[in-house]
């Protein structure tokens, strides 16, 4: 079993103006991260975050240690959550076994390890998405069902962006260093993520895609508010958001997402809302 690294360095606000398609996908966008039997890992520079898909299909996979840390064991000087997004499967986390179903999460600790996943059936494998942030302190390990997710009523059938944001990973609902993670869901017909746009210069963001039909695409609008740029995204596809670059979608049918955030503070609402009139 082989742990795949990736590292993705920083792109500035006038680099991505000049990207074409092509160079704006290797700067942003993360695919094929949920490979079976695979455990794939994007090291970005963006606050240091590391984003990845672990798909088991077989032998248990394991995170211990990876070079890119420079840290004996991965969570040495780091915490991480992880959200499964497939079949019911268990996470280990220093031999101690957590049964994480769809949906479900689970915060992990500074200093905790080494990281298991396994899948109850192989022939519907837990797809384990997994967050982590260089951490100062160990904060207790937490298994967090969609119940204690704090919910956040957003938007309106009217503007095409009634949608629920489920706060996992939330000063609210457990304790991080500096991780935020939620999943945002949407009512039937509602498209938009984000509309009205912000950008959050103290927090960098990491968007997930998931929940959609082969053919459904995200239209997704990044750079600065007055320089957007789009990446047409499929199911599992993942777009890195530097603090100064929008981050919003608009499907053409049904998903959902999974935000994630790390950087200066944990105010969720810490945002500076992009006027309309801004938007070029
Ligand atoms: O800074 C916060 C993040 O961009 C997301 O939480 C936004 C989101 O889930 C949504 O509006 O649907
Ligand atoms: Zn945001």
């Amino acid at each position: 079993m082989t742990v795949s690294v990736s590292v993705r360095q920083v792109v500035g606000p006038e680099d991505a103006a000049r990207r074409d398609t092509k160079g704006l996908r290797e700067g942003f966008v993360i695919e094929a991260m949920f490979q079976p039997g695979e455990l794939n890992l994007t090291y970005s520079h963006l606050d240091r975050m590391i984003v990845g898909g672990i798909v088991p299909t077989g032998e248990r996979l394991v995170i211990d240690g990876i070079t890119e840390t420079g840290t004996e064991r991965f969570l040495d000087r780091r915490e991480a959550a992880i959200v499964n997004i497939g079949g019911s499967g268990v996470v280990s986390v220093g031999g101690r076994d957590y049964a994480l179903g769809f949906q479900e999460a689970i915060y992990v600790g500074m200093g905790e390890g080494p990281l298991g996943f396994t899948s109850d059936d192989p022939a519907a494998p837990a797809l384990f998405y997994l967050l982590s942030a260089p951490a100062h302190r160990a904060c207790p390990t937490v298994h967090i069902t969609r119940e204690m997710a704090k919910k956040v009523h957003l938007g309106s059938a009217e503007e095409s962006n009634a949608r629920t944001i489920n706060q996992y990973v939330h000063p609210d609902v457990c304790e991080s260093c500096q991780l935020l993670v939620g999943l945002t869901m949407f009512e039937p017909g509602s498209v938009w993520n984000t509309m009205p746009a912000h950008v959050h210069d103290r927090r960098m963001e990491v968007y997930l895609y998931f929940g959609m039909q082969a053919a459904t695409r995200i239209f997704h609008f990044m750079g600065e508010p007055g320089e957007t740029r789009h990446v047409v995204l499929k199911n599992h596809e993942a777009v890195l958001s530097p603090g100064w670059s929008i981050h919003s979608g608009a499907g053409t049918g049904r998903y959902a997402f999974i935000w994630a955030m790390a950087g200066d503070n944990m105010s969720f609402t810490d945002m500076d809302k992009v006027p309309m009139e801004s938007l070029r």
